[in-house]
């Protein structure tokens, strides 16, 4: 941490950590209203319930197939249900391949469940399925029409995906969920008495601290007065911004992922903090203001507020480097939850380092912790079924050397049916020991980190790109602004083995 010259935040599932089971279902009903009242989905949708805890995050969506797959990460669909009913092998097997590398399970046919935003319209999509597949005549002709067209094109629930898709877009911009947590905070929002002290430590250690959200400036102040705030929240709080002094930069509707990109000729505008009227800026610096707008009214945004932290709307990271006096991207550490839009995209073109924040951690290491005496005998049982496989393998080629009817070759081929039986065995045993494994985590996607005994497509994505990651962002508090966070070592397969690791 020593070269890291500025802390910077995402704010919503960041700063922000939203109560799934308020949140999330308000989102759920909010959709569902879109769907029935904006486009036409029938009424009875609106008596459906919500299991807020039966999506997880790094899903893929089949939107053609109506599926939902967790993958390892080789892309190896090991886990696929059509709606909430689990595929047969076979038929998994037969659509999405018996090996890996085969599809890059991404837009437009798939979606990536790869932020706690996007549980709700999961489980949405999960529930459209099969009331399609029972009430085919209820759904709605635009999408019908879609997608068989009359043309006897086999039906494909895309159309249903782009519906409430468009639904949920809607309920995040028109006010739905925002008005309702603006009203209270703390039913939807996780009040944590550890950021204000997380924030002081970072500045008087003499870090730069920043906050680059999508949320608009009005939203922004709701949700960080409430956070930076004591926990009954009134609302004149969030007319006070004294959450500013705890930032040196603000950059709301930052679009990203777009903001990482090379943009320096994307506009970028200085908030009014009180009106939240925009202030045109050149590329940060205030523009003088004619006609007759009284732009004193409204002036310096930091008018009469004792903070120096600026707020901005757009904008790129350019612009926030040019900002904060910032030479390399090396210099920056960003906290976010949004694998693509916060850490991948950061890390790849500004080149910051990056932390991924996965309040699901917590949970995983509980269950982990309860299963290590079940991975050994796991492990016990791979080496067992591998030993027995290696043995037929050998008898096979033996068997075939002998090229003939021999009293030899007929005890080679006993021996090897009562290998071949043990092997079911071991390997029977071996699947049910690792389902129950899962399930400890999960009832239906098991463990978050871990595919069958493979690392999930989230886990490798993790470790791909977040140089960091943690439960919760406070987490900092722990640890000096100082210290060096040094890697795991790595291993090869072989030094595994040795290590007995
Ligand atoms: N228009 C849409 N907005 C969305 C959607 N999902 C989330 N959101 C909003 O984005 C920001 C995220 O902010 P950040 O701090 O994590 O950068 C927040 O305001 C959400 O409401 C969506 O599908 N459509
Ligand atoms: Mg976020």
């Amino acid at each position: 941490m020593k070269s890291i010259v500025a802390i910077g935040f995402d704010m919503d599932y960041t700063l922000a950590q939203y109560k799934s089971e308020t949140f999330e279902t308000m989102a759920y009903h909010g959709t569902i209203k879109k769907l029935v009242y904006d486009l036409g989905y029938p009424k009875e949708l609106l008596e459906w319930k919500f299991d807020w805890q039966y999506m997880v995050r790094g899903l893929v969506l089949d939107k053609r197939r109506g599926n939902i797959l967790k993958m390892d990460r080789h892309k190896y669909a090991k886990v696929a249900y059509h709606g909430f009913s689990e595929l047969p092998r076979e038929e998994r097997l037969a659509t999405y391949g018996n090996s890996p590398f085969q599809q890059a399970y991404d837009e437009p046919d798939y979606a990536l469940i790869d932020t706690l935003f996007s549980l709700a319209e999961a489980y949405l999509f999960a529930q459209l399925v099969e009331f399609r597949d029972h009430y085919p005549e209820k759904i709605p002709a635009a999408a019908k029409a879609k997608s068989d067209g009359g043309l006897s094109i086999p039906f494909n629930f895309s159309q249903m995906y782009k519906d409430i898709r468009a639904a949920v877009d809607l309920c995040h911009r028109d006010g739905t969920l925002k008005q309702a947590v603006a009203e209270d905070p703390s039913k939807y929002i996780h009040f944590d008495a550890q950021l204000v002290p997380l924030f002081k430590m970072l500045r008087e250690s003499g870090r730069l601290t920043f906050i680059v959200t999508n949320s608009l400036w009005d939203y922004t102040n709701v949700a960080m007065s409430y956070l930076c705030g004591k926990s009954e929240y009134a609302k004149s709080t969030s007319r006070s911004f004294e959450w500013l002094a705890y930032f040196d930069l603000v950059i709301t509707g930052s679009a990203k992922p777009g903001f990482f990109a090379d943009g320096s000729r994307s506009g970028i505008f200085e908030v009014d903090i009180k009106s939240g009227m925009l202030i045109n800026t050149d590329n940060g610096t205030p523009l003088a203001q004619v006609g007759d707008i009284d732009f004193k009214r409204f002036s310096a945004a930091r008018n009469g507020l004792k903070q120096p932290c600026r707020v901005f709307q757009g904008g790129s990271v350019q612009h926030l480097h040019r900002l904060l006096g910032i030479e390399s991207g090396s210099q920056v550490l960003y906290v976010g939850d949004h694998i693509y839009g916060d850490i991948l995209r950061s890390k790849k073109q500004p080149g910051w380092r990056t932390m991924l924040v996965i309040p699901e951690l917590e949970e995983e290491l509980e269950h982990f912790h309860q299963t290590i005496q079940t991975r050994k005998e796991l492990r016990l049982l791979r080496d067992k079924r591998d030993n027995i496989e290696d043995r037929i393998q050998r008898l096979n080629f033996d068997i075939r050397s002998k090229n003939g009817a021999s009293d030899d070759e007929k005890s080679l081929i006993t021996e090897r049916e009562n290998l071949e039986k043990q092997r079911d065995h071991v390997r029977d045993l071996h699947r049910q020991t690792l389902k129950e494994c899962h399930e400890k985590f999960h009832k239906t996607w098991g463990q978050l980190m871990q595919t069958g005994y493979q690392s999930s497509r989230f886990a490798n994505q993790v470790e791909r790109f977040a140089c960091l990651y943690t439960s919760q962002v406070t987490n900092l508090c722990y640890y000096s602004p100082d210290k060096c966070f040094r890697t795991t070592e790595d291993f090869m397969p072989h030094e595994i083995k040795s290590l007995g690791i």
